[in-house]
């Protein structure tokens, strides 16, 4: 994958209001493991100006896959369209006029984060050097980045699925620094259910001949095979049994020919990942995901949600089979500052948190009310 050419933001200065991505250096971090991870640095967007006390910023924060483009370019000739786009920006649900919104790639990311793809400090590239990260050090790292960039506590954070996981754990680990929080498509721990079949997809990818270990970089033998099939079986999860088959039954791609319509679909969506998204870093986004509990050294799940005073905004999709309901809901009776779970009713499952467009506008006006007061 190519990454456009990031620009380096001092320290203390703002990425620029527009979108345009950047670079911010935020040192040397020490992590979970024991580990420390050298110059870490993130890979930063932003829409809309901070005010002069950086307090109307609004941090979002992606999922799996995802990254820090979450809005679409103010521009002709920057086409992309951000993943969060129908509710960030002029008019909308997060208003740009008014707050200020920074998203950043997630540490162990490949969209110009520090990540298995990035260099070595020796040499090379990280690969299977690059040490275990959970998402507590992925919030440790955006909040080193809030330090970088003079933002003492945010107006709120943001973030469904792995991006609802880290919003979870800014609230409970720093709730000093969150305004409001919306904790979308997740839950405290992750559950037998999501282990078992993402640690079918990490083994998906690392049983790939061309996995190497991890070091396969610059080899010229991609484990791309592992990767498609990791995220064809990821995508049954984000979706549900009636969506699947309401759309493709048991018909064919073509008349007369073999290929199943679900078949090909998924192939699509593998062959998209492919071209987008490094192995290395989907294995260790999985099994920062797979170690996520927000009770680890707490004294359990119950103690740390009850020791939570931020003002946080519960919400689930209905037909979630990977983070269903009863997760949301445990959320909501034991986080103090939650007034009650929201629920969002949708046919297509985990995906909802990025599909069902106008639910989600509501959650953040819901957050942002609560934010201010
Ligand atoms: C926070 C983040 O994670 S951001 C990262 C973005 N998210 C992802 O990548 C998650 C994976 N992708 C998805 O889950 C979904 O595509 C979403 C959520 C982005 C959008 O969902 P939907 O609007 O329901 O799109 P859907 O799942 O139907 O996919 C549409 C694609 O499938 C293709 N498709 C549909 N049917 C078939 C078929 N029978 N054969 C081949 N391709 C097919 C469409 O042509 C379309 O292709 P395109 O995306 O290249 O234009
Ligand atoms: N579709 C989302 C689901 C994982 O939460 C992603 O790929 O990031």
């Amino acid at each position: 994958m190519t990454l456009g050419v990031l620009r380096s933001v001092p320290r203390a200065a703002f990425p620029p209001p527009d979108g345009r991505p950047c670079l911010v250096e935020v040192g040397p971090l020490a992590l979970e493991s024991g580990a420390v991870l050298p110059g870490v640095r993130l890979a930063v967007q932003c829409w809309g100006r901070p005010s002069a006390l950086r307090d109307n910023v609004v941090l979002v924060l992606h999922a799996l896959t995802g990254d820090a483009h979450v809005a679409g370019p103010a521009g002709p000739g920057r086409p992309t369209p951000g993943w969060w786009d129908g509710v960030v920006g002029e008019g909308r649900a997060v208003d740009t006029g008014r707050w200020c919104v920074l998203a950043a790639n997630v540490l162990g990311g490949c969209r110009g984060s520090t990540g298995p793809a990035s260099p070595h400090p020796s040499g090379g590239v990280w690969g299977g050097r690059f040490p275990e990260v959970s998402i507590r050090d992925q919030v440790a790292a955006e909040a080193a980045l809030a330090d970088a960039l003079g933002i003492g506590r945010f107006a709120a954070v943001a973030g469904g699925s792995m991006g609802g996981a880290r919003a979870l754990e800014w609230a409970v680990g720093h709730p000093e620094r969150v305004g409001a929080a919306l904790v979308l498509a997740v839950g405290a721990r992750a559950t037998a259910d999501q282990i078992g079949t993402q640690s079918t997809q990490i083994e998906a990818i690392t049983r790939d001949p061309h996995w190497q270990g991890g070091d396969y970089h610059g080899s010229g033998r991609l484990p791309t095979g592992g990767l498609a099939l990791a995220r064809r079986i990821a995508h049954l999860t984000y979706r549900t049994e009636l969506d699947l088959d309401a759309r493709f039954a048991n018909r064919p791609q073509e008349a007369g020919r073999p290929l199943p319509a679900v078949e090909s679909y998924l192939r699509h969506q593998a062959r998209k990942l492919v071209d987008r998204f490094d192995p290395g870093s989907y294995v260790a986004l999985t099994r920062a995901l797979n170690g996520h509990d927000v009770g680890r050294d707490r004294g359990e799940v119950d103690a740390a949600l009850a020791g939570c005073p931020v003002p946080v905004v519960v919400a689930g999709i209905d037909s979630d089979r990977l983070y269903p309901l009863r997760l949301q809901r445990e959320l909501a009776e034991k986080l103090p500052g939650c007034t009650g779970l929201e629920v969002i009713s949708s046919r297509q499952g985990h995906d909802g948190f990025l599909t069902e467009t106008a639910a989600v506008a509501d959650l953040l006006t819901t957050t942002l009310r609560r934010a201010s007061g």
